[in-house]
């Protein structure tokens, strides 16, 4: 190695902020560094506190987790966690209805035709079911059920994936004593004042309220919502994408349901008047939330609708919190780097913060600078981050689209209003050709824009012109046994709240 890329080393990074996001990248980094000379400081202010909600996840935090030499048992233990499977919706088309985006794939594509085709076939000539007692994941959920997936599944009908849900606060402390114990050194202080450097206003150091001056080569930001270095210093600017998701606003809510029933494998997503409520099952208590947008309803209505839809014993007052649905225009700034809600918040409809917090600190690994901070390095990750971010926007903003209630006015806005043209196209593709578009840096895979889809009924007219010669009844016959084949094995599996007494150890709390 020559002296000069030795001497371009960065030998400091700092990272500002104490919740998930500020945890996750100080373990991650801190591991992925191993022995080499780079020190990693973290300041978080016990004092300002974290945001406290962020318990749904989606499979790819398991990864994350086993990277860092954790396994799902010791996390589950942990975090007072619950397995989760997938997403139920319930009431987003009219009162009544429901279904669930698992984690998972459907039936057995064949010919490389998708299995939607032959389910759209069969279904025109004979009653095969709905999509989703053809996916494992979906139908374990329905059923409440829960088993880990096979190692090697015999065929796709078995493939299926699981995630957690946990307490925010346990599972940043379990970040905290990882990171801690490979040698992140932690900070409780307040960054008073961040200086810039005059000649190219890179961020140099942080004042802290101790008197102490904190330098450092890297900074990573993840201060919140308020973004202390990459707004409040560096002024980045803000794209705000209120014109496609109206949800601004959300209340909190934790509650200790009855003895007895089993808590659901699955988050459990309602339609209300003016948005949405989340009932996020652990196994000490349950997380509850109204997402909800202020152009639609006022704080005081959205909590009294709250209060009345939860069905247990509350724990606390609900608490409000504010947002604005968008991104940080560019995340990857001078030598600050953004995570977390730092970074940007679309809204946590399909749980997707934490998953971007985990991308965001691969690519840092992938693209990890030197102290020329290479604009080419830095463009990538910028446009490698808003390509991500657009593709879920597209795919939250799909939900509320889609959702055919119409019966208030917040129904009526988000029914009525204009979508991103890369959704529209999507959309467009799938009705006119029943294919699933799939772009680079997409979190969600074609099963999961299908599950929604399919779920609020946005069906192509036709099949794919390679089944024209296949025999609609036998298709439909072999079809059936497909889906008895899945309702077998999960006749076969264990209760959720089973899955966790024997294998986590603790008595799940009881579900509505
Ligand atoms: C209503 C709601 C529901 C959500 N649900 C989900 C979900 O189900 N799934 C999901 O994946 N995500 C969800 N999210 C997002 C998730 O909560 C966040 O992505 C995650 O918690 C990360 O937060 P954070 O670490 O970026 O910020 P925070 O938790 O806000 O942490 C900020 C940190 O910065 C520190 N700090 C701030 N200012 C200073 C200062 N001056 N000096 C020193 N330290 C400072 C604070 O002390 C704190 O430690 C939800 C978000 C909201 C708003």
């Amino acid at each position: 190695m020559s002296e000069d890329v030795r001497n371009g080393r960065i030998r400091s990074i700092v990272i500002v902020g104490g919740g998930t996001a500020g945890w996750m990248a100080a373990a991650s980094l801190r591991r992925h560094f191993g022995k080499a000379p780079i020190d990693i400081t973290l300041v978080e202010s016990s004092e300002i506190g974290t945001i406290g909600v962020g318990e749904a996840t989606i499979p790819t935090i398991r990864n994350f987790y086993q990277s860092l030499g954790l396994d799902d048992l010791e996390v589950l233990r942990a975090t007072q966690g619950t397995c989760k499977l997938g997403i139920r919706f319930k009431d987003w088309m009219a009162p009544g209805s429901a279904f669930i985006h698992p984690f998972s794939l459907y039936g057995q594509d064949l010919n490389g035709v998708p299995f939607q085709h032959y389910w759209l076939k069969a279904r025109s000539v004979a009653e095969v079911g709905e999509m989703g007692e053809y996916s494992l994941g979906a139908s374990l959920a329905a059923a409440g059920k829960f088993t880990v997936p096979a190692a090697n599944p015999p065929s796709s009908l078995s493939v299926f994936d699981w995630a957690l849900h946990f307490d925010a606060a346990l599972f940043a402390q379990l970040m905290r004593r990882v990171a801690e114990a490979n040698g992140v050194r932690r900070i409780d202080a307040k960054v008073v004042k961040v200086n810039l450097r005059p000649e190219d206003g890179f961020v140099a150091s942080l004042d802290l309220h101790t008197g102490q001056s904190i330098e450092g080569d890297l900074f990573i930001d993840c201060s919140g919502f308020r973004g202390l270095l990459i707004e409040e210093a560096l002024q980045t600017g803000y794209e705000d994408w209120s014109q496609w998701l109206f949800c601004d606003r959300a209340l909190a809510v934790q509650s200790q349901p009855p003895e007895g029933a089993e808590p659901p494998p699955y988050t459990d997503v309602t339609a209300h008047s003016a948005g949405w409520r989340w009932r996020i099952p652990l196994q000490h208590r349950y997380g509850n939330g109204y997402v909800y947008s202020s152009r639609h309803i006022d704080d005081q209505a959205a909590e009294a609708e709250l209060v009345a839809a939860v069905p247990d014993r509350l724990l606390h007052e609900p608490r409000l919190i504010r947002f604005t649905p968008g991104r940080r225009k560019k995340v990857w700034n001078r030598n600050v780097v953004a995570l977390g809600l730092a970074s940007g918040f679309l809204e946590p409809l399909e749980s997707t913060s934490i998953a971007l917090i985990e991308t965001g600190i691969e690519k840092l690994k992938a693209l990890f600078p030197d102290r020329s901070f290479d604009p080419a390095v830095v463009d990538e990750f910028n446009d490698w981050s808003r390509r991500e971010m657009e593709r879920v926007r597209d795919f939250v903003v799909l939900h509320y689209k889609a959702a055919q209630r119409g019966d208030t006015p917040f129904w009526r806005t988000t029914r009525d209003a204009d979508v991103p043209e890369t959704l529209a196209r999507k959309v467009e593709l799938f009705r006119s050709r029943g294919h699933i578009a799939r772009y680079r840096w997409e979190m969600f895979q074609p099963p999961s824009w299908l599950a929604i889809f399919a779920g609020f009924d946005i069906l192509p007219g036709g099949w794919d012109p390679a089944l024209d010669g296949i025999d609609g009844a036998a298709l439909a016959a072999s079809l059936n046994q497909m889906r008895a084949g899945v309702a077998r094995a999960v006749a076969q599996a264990s209760t959720h709240g089973d899955f966790l007494r024997r294998y986590v150890g603790q008595a799940p709390a009881a579900a509505e």
